[in-house]
């Protein structure tokens, strides 16, 4: 078991407090959703999980002990749009971060490593779904294709911590659909930690064992950016079950108001 940990867990920029006072643990296995209204920081709390950023104050702990300040193997990441590399085919995208890592001289792996490297490879692009498009250059990939390349890629260093950042938010409703039984179908296979963040309420509670909604508990009209969101609500979720049918009017509204930004 490793336990992800957040002990008063605090990010500014400035003067600006984005989060304040993170209290959370998760368990190996856990897919947890993130919800919160725009701008209150849930991509900044998924940048400093994955260690693109480091804590303001408070701890971020994997086992017990400080996570590794930059990003590193044991965790993937998908984004929404650019995770990957237009101008590389699909296979040289997977490719990639392994040849980066174990070659970093010349970017490239030659003889059995590379056969094993490729073979891995080809596997991976079979599990998300594009064991024809190997050879296409991302670029030619629809949207949907795409976010299963860059899925591939993520989960092709067997990470121990997938982080998505709105990952299908650029997709169309059926293409969601089919991402969605994609993603609950690698995740119930490798038992890997997942942390995804959604503006889709409906997606959170659908594919999330946990529910959290960031939100600002204090505001200060006058100095919006003196106080910072943190965790207000924190949902056990059952797949396949109704959901909290009468809390979802409530966090709906709550999404929709305090920390929106007038240019959003
Ligand atoms: N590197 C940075 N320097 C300064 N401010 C930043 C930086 N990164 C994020 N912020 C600010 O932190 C706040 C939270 O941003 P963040 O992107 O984490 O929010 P979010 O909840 O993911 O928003 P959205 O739902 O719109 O994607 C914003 O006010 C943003 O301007």
């Amino acid at each position: 078991m490793s336990t992800i940990e957040a002990r008063a867990l605090w990010k500014t920029y400035g003067q600006d407090v984005v989060l304040e006072d993170i209290h959370l643990r998760v368990e190996t296995g856990e897919f947890v959703t993130v919800v919160g209204a725009s701008g209150c920081g849930k991509s900044t709390f998924l940048r400093m999980l994955l260690g693109a950023e480091s804590p303001s104050r408070g701890q971020l702990l994997l086992d017990g002990a400080p996570m590794a300040a930059e990003p590193g193997p044991d965790r993937g990441v998908v984004f929404q749009k650019y995770s990957v590399f237009p101008h590389l085919t699909a296979i040289a995208n997977v490719l990639i971060a392994e040849e980066m890592e174990k070659a970093p001289a010349l970017g490239r792996l030659f003889g059995r490593a590379r056969q094993e490297a490729v073979a891995r490879a080809r596997d991976m692009l079979g599990r998300v779904g594009l064991a024809d498009a190997a050879d296409k250059y991302a670029s030619e990939l629809s949207g949907g294709m795409q976010q299963r390349l860059a899925i591939a890629q993520a989960l092709m260093k067997n990470p121990r911590i997938l982080l998505l950042d709105e990952p299908f938010g650029a997709l169309d409703p059926g293409i969601r659909k089919d991402m969605h039984a994609l993603i609950l179908d690698l995740w119930a296979r490798s038992g890997i930690t997942v942390f995804m963040v959604t503006h889709d309420l409906k997606e959170g509670f659908d594919l999330g064992t946990r529910l959290l909604v960031f939100d600002k508990v204090r505001h200060d009209p006058q100095a919006p950016e003196a106080f910072g969101a943190s965790i207000t609500y924190d949902l056990p979720l059952q797949h396949g079950e109704a959901r909290d049918a009468a809390l979802a009017p409530e966090l709906r509204e709550q999404l929709s108001s305090p920390n929106r930004k007038e240019n959003d």
